[in-house]
């Protein structure tokens, strides 16, 4: 804060702003001045650029002159989720008293500071979407973790390794994670600055605490009952999101009503390599689609935000996916169940959040009588799942709620077209508080009254224009436009002058006033004391509806699954505990969506199993479909454990546990990393995990780097998975290094398929049918022709290409190690090479040298080795 405004020139208002704002110096102020809500100083300036209000001065020229702007308090909802989705922390400070009743400065303080991750507004919150804060607690090797959805009260906690923190925050996408401060650069390193953060101090991060914390909130003695007794660092975590909220002035947390362990051993693992690419829930490219846009057939918003955590988090027990996978049948099978329970869906809103903001006591009328009605839709939904002959659906039925006695509160209680807001305008119901409806018809008569006597006055003056109105200045007036200005009875009292009418004021008129006011008064009074006990008491419920609104959110995502099924004719798929992969004409869920008319997605079979085939190499040109066969195959598993029916004719897929995905590393170079180190450091964590249930994707592996560099990579990882005694993960390899397609003579699980093209003339055209065999040739050379690089290259590099591998054929690779070996003798032998000392060698090594072998593509090496080949006349 600068002197300036620090001068002896401070004024109470302004002392007390200071007071306030010392107390909250990272967030911006919004401080209540009668209408308004102001900003000062820095945050003034801050307010008047991201809201587009202009900026002015207050005190201007004194010594205590400061920037200001503001707007009016009613304007809140529009600019506060301005202020913080643009990344500010925003305190809102409130008048605390009535203005009329105090003589002194009124007293103000901070009611709520709003952050990215703590919000409320619907128009900060997308519907569709969790809005999750998140706290990390960092330990050595092990990290504890908690997400918090203020506005559902759902709370989750879990430890874990870096890789799995890391995972799950992708997974949940927080708006805003908060740390320990001394774990500043520590955070930064492990997940870089692309998160909203705040710091809390080191102390609330220690196992008493956190605690201490959840105990006193839970009510319990320990947190055995929500089975995280075990997770110190989870439980620190969740206690700092705890102690957050509290800073934050947010203590109403009825709705916080339990804490879920993020079960690792329930759900599939998915490394976070394989929730990007394959494209989950968030785009590789912009604008480009995502498994959860194509399968999301959900009605409400509970279900939306559910399909996500589903699509994350797949379940590995086959007992849960087959009741999903059941529910799902049943829905298919019975078109009339389905629109029964689609019906009553359309016309369920958000029940999550409104029943949270009942128990943080910031439900509006309105919202009551939504929700109320939201609810009368459970009893047809129970009634239509007892049809069902489904487990999980009949499960549903029964464990749905009616909560009949809050829609019959709520009946009883509000008026059935409330005022959307308190004070603005009728709530309560007639009937309900005799004082209440003696009021109104005060009130009521003592506006008849203001009307006839409206009447009667025009009549008794001759001003047919006049008018009975009301403001807050002066309360109810009459108002005579100028023409008729010279009719206005001398008794009456002139009390303002406009352009082009008078105002005025009767005792007759204020006798009214008096009486119509004091009512009103009295009635805002008694309605907020009576709204206020609803919505104490209609807190009983937040319990039932949180499970119902789960309930419901269940019922949603397996309508949807059905519906999908239908639409896009998936089938259903049979899960066991077997260790095969036997997939039947599937499909790419997301392509075959995007394909253009007239084109049909070529479905293919894949098969992999323990004994026989655990690999699969796939080799094809660029561009000839062995990446979506990947994904596909990755994506029609994946569905299945979430209990979806599947992009294909059928298939018999035994449960898989991981997940790992690999894609050639050329959008890492960027990070300064060669490629070489991160794809082998990326890919010794897959090896370091693997197990007999693990499914990996290993897409162009050593495609970053040199050809043999890349084959050798290539090779000793298939060779790894293959020998490793512990497991046999089932992987398939894209690859268009068909050197690799040797490995199948010497390993006998691994088997060699391609994606099939046809050569006619010139073109290529691509079949996408996934058949038995290697390929022929690489097709490196075939892409560079596609490029338009001149015949000539072309040809040499074609010539080239035969000399290449007739070499390297002689040369035998039996298994990496030969190559190890072979690339030590090589620099053995380029020392004496260069130590002749010839001016083209010296050229020669020049070129060498300058090349960087951990980004050259094939191609570029193609056409190195032919200016190298022209040095020496070539
Ligand atoms: N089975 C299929 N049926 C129809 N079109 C397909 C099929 N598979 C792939 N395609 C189309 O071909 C395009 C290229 O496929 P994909 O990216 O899988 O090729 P690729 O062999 O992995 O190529 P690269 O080596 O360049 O990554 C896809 O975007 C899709 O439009």
């Amino acid at each position: 804060m600068s002197k300036k405004e620090k001068g002896p020139a401070e004024t109470p208002l302004m002392k007390q702003y200071n007071e306030i704002k010392a107390k909250h110096p990272q967030a911006l102020l919004l401080f209540r001045v009668g209408d308004f809500y102001e900003t000062f100083g820095e945050d003034a300036i801050t307010a008047s650029k991201t809201l587009g209000i202009i900026l002015t001065k207050r005190g201007a020229g004194s010594p205590s002159e400061i920037e200001l702007a503001g707007f009016p308090h009613h304007s809140l909802d529009t600019y506060l989720p301005k202020l913080v989705r643009a990344g500010h922390r925003v305190a809102i400070c409130d008048q605390l008293e009535d203005p009329k009743m105090t003589k002194t400065i009124v007293k103000r303080g901070v009611t709520e500071l709003v952050t990215p991750g703590i919000a409320f507004s619907d128009k900060i919150l997308d519907g569709h979407h969790n809005n999750f804060l998140g706290a990390i607690h960092f330990g050595k090797e092990i990290h504890g973790i908690a997400f918090l959805d203020v506005t559902t009260g759902e709370f989750f906690t879990a430890q874990g390794n870096t890789e799995y923190i890391t995972k799950l925050i992708q997974g949940f996408e927080p708006s805003e994670i908060i740390y320990q401060k001394n774990k500043h650069s520590l955070f930064q390193e492990l997940f870089g600055t692309k998160y909203y953060t705040f710091r809390l101090d080191d102390w609330i991060f220690t196992p008493d605490f956190g605690k201490e914390r959840l105990t006193n909130h839970f009510k319990t003695n320990s947190m055995k009952g929500f089975g995280i007794d075990d997770l110190e660092y989870g439980i620190i975590a969740s206690g700092a999101i705890l102690h957050y909220l509290g800073e934050t002035q947010h203590d109403k947390l009825g709705h916080i009503t339990q804490i879920q362990r993020i079960e690792e051993e329930k759900y599939v693992w998915l490394d976070r390599f394989t929730i990007r690419n394959l494209e989950l829930i968030a785009p590789l490219n912009e604008g480009g689609k995502t498994l959860f846009n194509v399968i999301n057939g959900t009605k409400t918003p509970m279900g939306d935000r559910l399909l996500k955590r589903w699509i994350v988090m797949p379940l590995k027990h086959e007992e849960q996916i087959n009741l999903r996978i059941d529910a799902v049948a049943d829905l298919t099978d019975k078109h009339s169940l389905r629109a029964e329970i689609e019906h009553e869906l359309n016309e369920i809103g958000d029940m999550e959040r409104l029943i949270s903001k009942v128990a943080v006591g910031k439900i509006h009328p309105k919202e009551l009588r939504v929700l109320s009605r939201i609810l009368e839709h459970m009893v047809p939904l129970r009634d239509a799942c007892s049809h069902s002959v489904s487990n999980l659906l009949q499960q549903l039925s029964q464990r749905l709620e009616p909560c009949e006695e809050f829609i019959q509160l709520v009946e009883r209680m509000l008026l059935k077209d409330p005022a959307v807001m308190l004070g603005k305008g009728p709530v309560i119901a007639n009937g309900v508080h005799s004082e209440l409806d003696e009021l109104r018809a005060i009130s009521e008569s003592g506006k008849d009254y203001l009307e006839a006597m409206q009447e009667r006055e025009s009549e008794k003056t001759g001003i047919p224009s006049l008018k009975i109105a009301f403001n807050n200045v002066f309360g109810y007036y009459l108002e005579v436009r100028n023409t008729h200005k010279d009719k206005v009875p001398e008794e009456w009292i002139r009390k303002q002058t406009l352009v082009s009418a008078e105002r005025y004021i009767t005792p007759e008129l204020k006798e009214y006033e008096t009486k119509i006011l004091g009512a009103e008064d009295k009635i805002s009074a008694i309605e907020a004391k009576l709204y206020f006990e609803l919505v104490q008491k209609l807190s009983a419920f937040v319990g039932a509806i949180q499970r119902n609104a789960f309930l419901i959110a269940q019922l949603d995502c397996l309508t949807g699954f059905a519906d999908l099924a239908i639409r896009n004719n998936y089938s259903k798929p049979t899960i066991n505990d077997s260790y095969v992969i036997d997939i039947k004409n599937g499909r790419h869920p997301v392509i075959e969506g995007q394909l253009k008319a007239g084109v049909e997605y070529v479905p293919n079979d894949v098969y992999l199993d323990k004994e026989e085939q655990q690999i699969i190499m796939i080799t094809g040109p660029n561009m000839s479909g062995k990446s979506a066969l990947l994904r596909q195959t990755a994506l029609i598993v994946l569905m299945a454990q979430m209990g979806s029916f599947i992009p294909a004719d059928a298939a018999i897929l035994g449960i898989v546990d991981k997940v790992f995905t690999r894609v050639g590393a050329s959008d890492n170079i960027s990070s300064g990393e060669s490629t070489f180190m991160v794809e082998m450091n990326e890919t010794s964590s897959i090896l370091n995990n693997l197990s007999d249930r693990s499914l990996i994707l290993l897409d162009e592996i050593g495609r970053g780097t040199s050809t043999y560099d890349g084959i050798s990579i290539a090779w000793a990882i298939a060779e790894f998975i293959h020998e490793f005694p512990q497991a046999k993960g089932k992987t398939l390899f894209a690859t268009h290094y068909h050197e690799l397609n040797e490995m199948a003579v010497q390993f006998p699980r691994i088997h060699n398929y391609n994606v099939s093209v046809k050569e006619v003339g010139q073109k290529i055209i691509f079949l996408r049918k996934l058949v038995e065999g290697g390929s022929e040739h690489s097709f490196g050379i075939h892409v560079a022709k596609l490029a338009g690089m001149p015949t000539k290259v072309i040809q040499r590099a074609e010539l080239m290409l035969e000399q290449l591998e007739l070499n390297h054929r002689s040369s035998e690779m039996k298994n990496v190690k030969d190559v190890v070996i072979q690339a030590g003798a090589s620099n053995d032998m380029q020392l004496s090479f260069f130590q002749l000392n010839d001016p083209v060698l010296e050229q020669i090594h020049d070129q060498l040298i300058s090349i960087d072998i951990n980004t050259l593509t094939p191609v570029e090496a193609l056409m190195k080795l032919n200016e190298i080949k022209k040095l020496t006349g070539g």
